[in-house]
């Protein structure tokens, strides 16, 4: 053997062969772990789904299906809670209703903080901004985000910042319905509904002028950015991975800025208003306040539209609804003369009392349509329930749309639209009605559910109430208006929209041509 022959050989004994042997060792061990089950979860951790490839194969999925790849593992795996391993992290996935409920009461170890701080990136605020929004205050500390939380929570609370934002809004969706006069008015439904709400809120939010009634284009620019969410908060070359959304922002940011610079946030909403003082409390400059806004113009907007779209077709493609609903609205309108002008005007404070229907219509669209998933981290080790060991570092997800079309809760047609499940919940067992009043939840829960949700319903209901009194809706061919199918639910979207757009005409009926519409909202 010469030298060289020699040398390989002790290398291969000495150093390869070993290494190898290691290598071989330690990947038939994980190989054995993963298809006996017992992988690196400790006694007590919710058991483990595999997936069909090893180690990759959640990821794959998750890229795949996006938002669906929770309903195909439901598919596979009926308990209560169950882990999903992608390399060294753990996501936790609940599907029990009870367990949903005390996840969300554990708001101190399950946080949802750390997932509002990776919206930083969406945003692109840099380090002092970051590290403003994610700072974890120490016991009896206080912070930006729960000065925040303050603010947002007490503006959207019921009460006289309510009553003065739902009259803003109200008065523009009334303002929208009454250009439509005795004429069919022809609109693409779901372009339509985005667009007068997102006009509507932003007057709202921020007041006249604002940065959407300055540049209309900029609504394009929300709806890219909210498209597009999930890429920018991943943040790998936004500018092309993200490139609609990146541009959506960054054509936003300059009309915020003007806006506040000009000092306009004095005629804004509560909530901006209590946004903004939070921000400047803490030392956000104001070009981060004017960073951030718009997330909030996408939270008032991007649920709110194809809720109102969904319910408006469930409703107008049924006309037997159509004649009951027109009957509950009928008995919170009146009409009267006012300075020669006809008036007819809703009054919203007996939506809820006197459209029982009606509210129970919205509720199943949401139940429906809400789609996407309440995330946290676990913060310290807990057990959930005496029961299982969420380990820190992990995430939790409930995803919203597997627990509300569960059919174990809702039945077997759990898919379909039926309001009437909601007005008949008392006739069903203690359990049953418990189970669907905790795996109801389009709102997420505990200290995080959503502070829009009395805005949300007041913008859609009391919008949908006024069409159904006065207009007629019917596809543009004159045939009752159909229920098209749902887009891909890609990660990141809260609510499910439409594949394609409708082209529906609108007209008033007979006995309301001519009338001014209004909506009364009540006083504090
Ligand atoms: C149908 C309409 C809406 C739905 C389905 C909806 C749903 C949600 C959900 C699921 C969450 C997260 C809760 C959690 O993870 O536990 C949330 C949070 C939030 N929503 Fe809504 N929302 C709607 C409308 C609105 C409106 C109109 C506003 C008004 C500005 C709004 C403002 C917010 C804000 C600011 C948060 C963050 C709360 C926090 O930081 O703790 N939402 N919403």
């Amino acid at each position: 053997m010469s030298y060289s022959t020699q040398s390989l050989a002790n290398l291969l004994t000495k150093a390869i062969y070993p290494a190898l042997t290691t290598f071989a060792f330690a990947l038939v061990s994980l190989l054995a772990l993963w298809f006996t089950g017992i992988e690196d979860v400790e006694p007590g951790e919710p058991p483990v789904v595999h997936s069909k490839i090893p180690f990759i194969g959640h990821m794959i999925g998750m890229l795949r299906h996006h938002n669906n790849y929770f309903t195909i593992l439901s598919e596979r795996y009926k308990g209560p809670i169950y882990t999903v391993k992608t390399f060294s992290s753990r996501i936790y996935i609940i599907q029990s209703p009870e367990l949903a409920q005390a996840a969300f009461r554990q708001s101190k170890e399950l946080d949802f903080n750390t997932i509002k701080s990776w919206g930083c990136r969406a945003l692109a605020f840099d380090k002092h901004g970051t590290d403003i929004v994610a700072h974890k205050p120490q016991k009896g500390e206080g912070s930006y985000s729960i000065d925040l939380h303050q603010e947002m929570y007490a503006s959207l609370a019921q009460g006289p910042n309510l009553l003065e934002t739902n009259a803003r809004v109200l008065n523009y969706l009334a303002k929208s319905l009454n250009v439509v006069q005795t004429g069919p008015k022809r609109h693409q439904l779901f372009r339509w509904l985005r667009d007068e709400y997102t006009i509507g809120s932003a007057e709202t939010l921020y007041g006249l002028p604002n940065p959407i009634s300055e540049d209309l284009s900029l609504i394009q620019s929300v709806w890219d950015f909210e498209r597009d969410l999930g890429l920018l908060i991943l943040d790998v070359f936004p500018r092309f991975t993200a490139q609609k959304g990146y541009v959506g922002r960054t054509k936003a940011l300059p009309a915020f800025l003007k806006y506040y610079n000009a000092g306009l946030s004095k005629n804004a909403s509560a909530l901006v208003q209590g946004r903004e003082r939070a921000a400047r409390a803490w030392g956000l400059t104001t070009e981060e306040i004017a960073k951030a806004e718009i997330a909030i113009i996408m939270a008032a907007g991007t649920n709110t539209v194809p809720n109102v779209f969904y319910m408006i077709c469930h409703i107008f493609s049924q006309p037997d609804l159509v004649t009951s609903l027109r009957n509950e609205v009928a008995k919170i309108t009146s009409r009267k003369t006012r300075d020669g002008v006809e008036v007819v005007t809703l009054d919203i404070s007996k939506l809820q009392s006197h459209c029982p229907l009606l509210t129970a219509c919205f509720h199943e669209t949401l139940r429906l349509n809400k789609t996407g998933a309440s995330v946290r981290t676990v913060l310290n080790d807990v057990t959930l329930e005496n029961q299982y060991l969420l380990k820190k570092g992990a995430f939790v997800q409930i995803p919203t749309g597997v627990m509300q079309s569960d059919s174990k809760i809702w039945g077997p047609d759990a898919k379909e639209f039926n309001p009437q499940r909601f007005l008949t919940q008392d006739s069903l067992s203690k359990e049953e009605k418990k189970a669907q009043i905790q795996a109801f939840i389009p709102f997420g829960g505990g200290k995080h559910l959503c502070p829009g949700r009395h805005l949300a319903f007041t913008e859609i209901v009391a919008f949908v109430a006024m069409l159904l009194h006065g207009f007629e809706l019917s596809m543009s061919d004159g045939g009752k208006l159909k229920v098209p199918p749902g887009e891909f639910q890609r990660l990141g979207v809260a609510s499910i929209s439409p594949e394609g757009d409708l082209d529906v005409l609108i007209k008033r009926r007979k006995e309301f041509e001519g009338v001014v519409w209004e909506f009364d909202v009540g006083t504090a």
